[in-house]
């Protein structure tokens, strides 16, 4: 994945994990002001509903008493204590004796009006007659609740009984069994406090926080300001804020971390062996003798999703000590198979020789991976050459036994790098190994005065002693070439023949190579004939 797609989804995800835990901060203070108005509209809101069921309870029971106590009618007895209880009652306005549809006395006195009695709005218990929304005789005042139990009736004042329940921020509104407005503390609409009543839930509009309840019938709707919210709100943003700015920094923090991960080398190096992001370049090994191409050295390369290619020694020491090596190397093995198949089944003496990491020779894994890799192709164990540093052959006897089986099994085995590493003769002398190869930094020092360039002919020697082939790794001049050949070094490799390059353009040099071979035998043959 590129790097600047783990940038970009990294400030794609901090941006959202920074938004997300503070719109939900806002929500949830939002949602917690909303609550809490709500809850304590919907108590006064129950508050009143129950008291003013209540205050019609009890004045009922007050008439039952005073009809139980047979007093003479509208004696003075009768008005007196008409009179009392309607002093003692606080929201008691007047008490009336009725009798035969006329009013013939109240708690004021008596009186001879007659009453066209209407049937009740509606009965509050078995023996309580109620009406509301009764205008009063005297004008001006609000209209009243009456209750009659018997022959006596009183007239209460419906706002009484909630009117200490709420400052006057808080509208308060009292909507009777028969769906009309008995009682308005702190006017609202009219049709508004029915449609609320209607509805029977609390909630909130666009100008009003509202409380519903009910109780025997009775609803009572207390609403609120909606200002009162939002100031509410405002008081409590802050500490949610809080918690929100917590709670992203972390989520930023862990985004962060999570995308430097991603971006180290290592997790870079295992997305690509994931995606498959190999690919191989192959190298031409020469007969230094004739020029002719006897095969080509496989050599990773790490294509990036843009398209540059990263340096083998780049990623190799890291793939090595990750154990991301081995799927690498499969990779490498697939990519020969793939690309160089038909060209290795039409020439037979043409090998290409895989790099095997230390792990791999240690254990033989190398040998089935091979094994499962060009099997099924029409390629040939012997063409398939093992290359193997110094550090690779250090464990000798696990060594030597995957030298022993790969040989067996028709691979050819060589040292790479040879003279770098710690290899001495004895050693040499211990793995079953075909070929040896000299590393360029020998190679370099031919024919100047270096310190090491006398080292050159002692590999060459050693080489030969031990019946090994030998290959010259990084063959850059017709002088470094000439010296190898005096020397008798068969085989080289290096710029002077051919850079490493893809498959397609080592496929062309080699039917380039093998042309120019035939050209060259033809007029042998026709000088011999
Ligand atoms: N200056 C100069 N350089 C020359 C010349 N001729 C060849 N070279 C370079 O020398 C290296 C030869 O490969 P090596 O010694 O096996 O060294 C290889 C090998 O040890 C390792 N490597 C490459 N492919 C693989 C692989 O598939 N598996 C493993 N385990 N290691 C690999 O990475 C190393 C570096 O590979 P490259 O960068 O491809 O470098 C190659 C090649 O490009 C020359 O004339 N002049």
């Amino acid at each position: 994945m590129k790097r600047s797609r783990v940038i970009a989804e990294a400030i794609l995800l901090a941006f959202v994990g920074v938004l997300l835990p503070l719109s939900a901060a806002i929500y949830a203070a939002w949602a917690l002001s909303v609550n809490t108005e709500k809850g304590r509209l919907e108590l006064v809101a129950s508050q009143a509903a129950a008291r003013t069921h209540l205050s019609i309870l009890n004045t009922a029971a007050m008439l039952r008493e005073l009809d139980n106590q047979k007093l003479a009618p509208c004696s003075d007895a009768h008005i007196g204590e008409m009179r009392r209880l309607s002093i003692n009652g606080r929201m008691i306005e007047e008490i009336g004796y009725i009798d035969d549809g006329l009013l013939r006395c109240t708690s004021w006195g008596q009186t001879t009006k007659r009453i066209a009695k209407l049937p009740p709005d509606f009965m509050s218990g078995d023996d309580i007659e109620t009406w509301v929304a009764v205008p009063p005789l005297v004008s001006g005042a609000d209209p009243l609740t009456v209750v009659q139990v018997g022959k006596h009736n009183a007239l209460i004042d419906p706002v009484r009984p909630i009117d200490l329940l709420s400052d006057n921020r808080i509208l308060v509104t009292i909507v009777a069994p028969n769906g009309r407005v008995a009682a308005m503390l702190n006017d609202l609409d009219t049709q508004m406090a029915l449609s609320l009543a209607k509805q029977g839930k609390s909630g909130v509009n666009d100008d009003y926080v509202y409380g519903v309840a009910t109780d025997a019938g009775w609803t009572a709707i207390a609403v609120g300001h909606r200002e009162e919210l939002i100031a509410q709100f405002r008081s409590q943003l802050w500490v949610f804020l809080l918690f929100g700015g917590f709670a992203s920094i972390f989520i930023v923090a862990m985004i962060m971390r999570q995308s430097r991960k991603r971006l180290s080398p290592l997790s870079e190096l295992q997305i690509a062996v994931r995606k498959r992001e190999f690919i191989v370049h192959y190298q031409p090994i020469v007969e230094l003798a004739t020029g002719n191409c006897v095969g080509a050295e496989a050599l990773v390369r790490w294509k990036r999703p843009d398209g540059s290619l990263v340096r083998p020694d780049l990623f190799i020491p890291l793939a090595e000590q990750s154990g991301l090596i081995q799927p690498i190397t499969d990779q490498v093995i697939d990519a020969v198979a793939r690309d160089l198949n038909e060209l290795l089944v039409q020439y037979r003496s043409v090998h290409v020789t895989i790099n095997v990491c230390a792990e791999d020779i240690k254990s033989g894994r190398i040998l089935e991976a091979v094994a499962a890799r060009i099997g099924r192709t029409g390629i040939e164990n012997r063409q398939i050459w093992l290359e193997a540093t110094e550090r690779g052959l250090l464990d000798i006897e696990e060594a030597s036994r995957t030298i022993e089986e790969a040989r067996t099994r028709g691979h050819k085995v060589a040292i790479d790098d040879f003279g770098t590493g710690y290899s001495s003769l004895q050693y040499l002398q211990n793995l079953p190994l075909d070929t040896l190869k000299i590393d360029k930094s020998f190679i370099n020092t031919i024919n100047r005065q270096s310190a090491t360039s006398s080292v050159v002919p002692h590999i060459i020697d050693m080489a030969k002693a031990l019946n090994l082939s030998v290959v010259a790794e990084g063959v850059e001049t017709v002088e470094q070439a000439e010296y190898l050949i005096e020397h008798g070094v068969e085989y080289g490799q290096g710029w002077h023949y051919g850079k490493p390059m893809p498959a397609d353009i080592f496929i062309a040099y080699l039917y380039e190579n093998m042309k120019r071979r035939r050209a060259d035998v033809i007029p042998l043959r026709r000088l011999n004939g």
